[in-house]
């Protein structure tokens, strides 16, 4: 039979935080949408989609958040590679409105910036932005938008596409907002995985509204 990785109170006893493993560092969307989901979790951030995988097949962590589709740039590669021979099994999904930032280093001067780093779907999302405001400057894909971040606040001629929750966590400043080609209407599905032998419990709900990734309260 198929056991949960929490258990429910017993002898008014608070249940163990479920191990939830989600493409890292801190900051990046897939981390906001493994909050949204779980809630209070111990975190495990990986460095890479595949090692999501990894720490969940290996037993290290009890759930894994990657991300899988966008409404714009469609299907997260790394993601649907995995999925062909993953023994995982999905057991939730949920869908956030991503709207992406710029930002550098405070210390940047930034008429004299000459490179941005961000995931490639963040970078395919907004390519047309990239192309009008910044023709010049090279495209340095990484494996999330939070290791951008984490990238430009040493590289004083480095711009990253991230999440505004960035600028709080890495303490960079903002340079655009909202800069993603579609807008409004920006959405990537998460997906939540499991070992076959863990089920997600009832407290979970499955299935839920869309949510705004929101500006850090000031
Ligand atoms: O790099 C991240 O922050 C991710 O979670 C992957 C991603 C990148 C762009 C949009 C949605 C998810």
């Amino acid at each position: 039979m198929a056991t949960s990785a929490t258990s429910t109170a017993v002898n008014g006893m608070h249940p163990t935080l479920p191990r939830v493993a989600f493409l890292g560092p801190v900051g990046t969307y897939t981390h906001q949408a493994t909050s949204e989901f779980f809630g209070d979790c111990e975190s495990a951030p990986q460095a890479r989609i595949a090692d999501v995988f990894t720490a969940v097949s290996s037993g290290s962590a009890s759930y894994g958040v990657v991300p899988i589709e966008n409404s714009s740039f469609g299907p997260v590669a790394e993601t649907t590679e995995q999925l062909r021979t993953t023994e995982l099994s999905v057991r939730g999904m949920l869908a956030l409105r991503i709207g992406h930032a710029l930002m550098a280093s405070r210390k940047a001067e930034k008429g004299k910036l000459k490179r941005v780093f961000s995931h490639e779907q963040a970078i395919g999302q907004c390519r047309r932005y990239l192309a009008e405001r910044y023709p010049n400057v090279e495209i340095i894909p990484v494996n999330s938008t939070a290791q951008a971040a984490e990238r430009a606040v040493d590289d004083l001629e480095a711009l990253a596409i991230c999440s505004l929750k960035c600028a709080e966590v890495y303490d960079l400043d903002v340079v655009d907002t909202d800069i993603q080609d579609a807008g409004e209407a920006n959405t990537t599905r998460f997906i939540v995985l499991s070992r076959s032998t863990v089920s997600l419990p009832s407290r979970y709900p499955i299935s839920r509204p869309k949510t705004v990734d929101t500006a850090p309260e000031q």
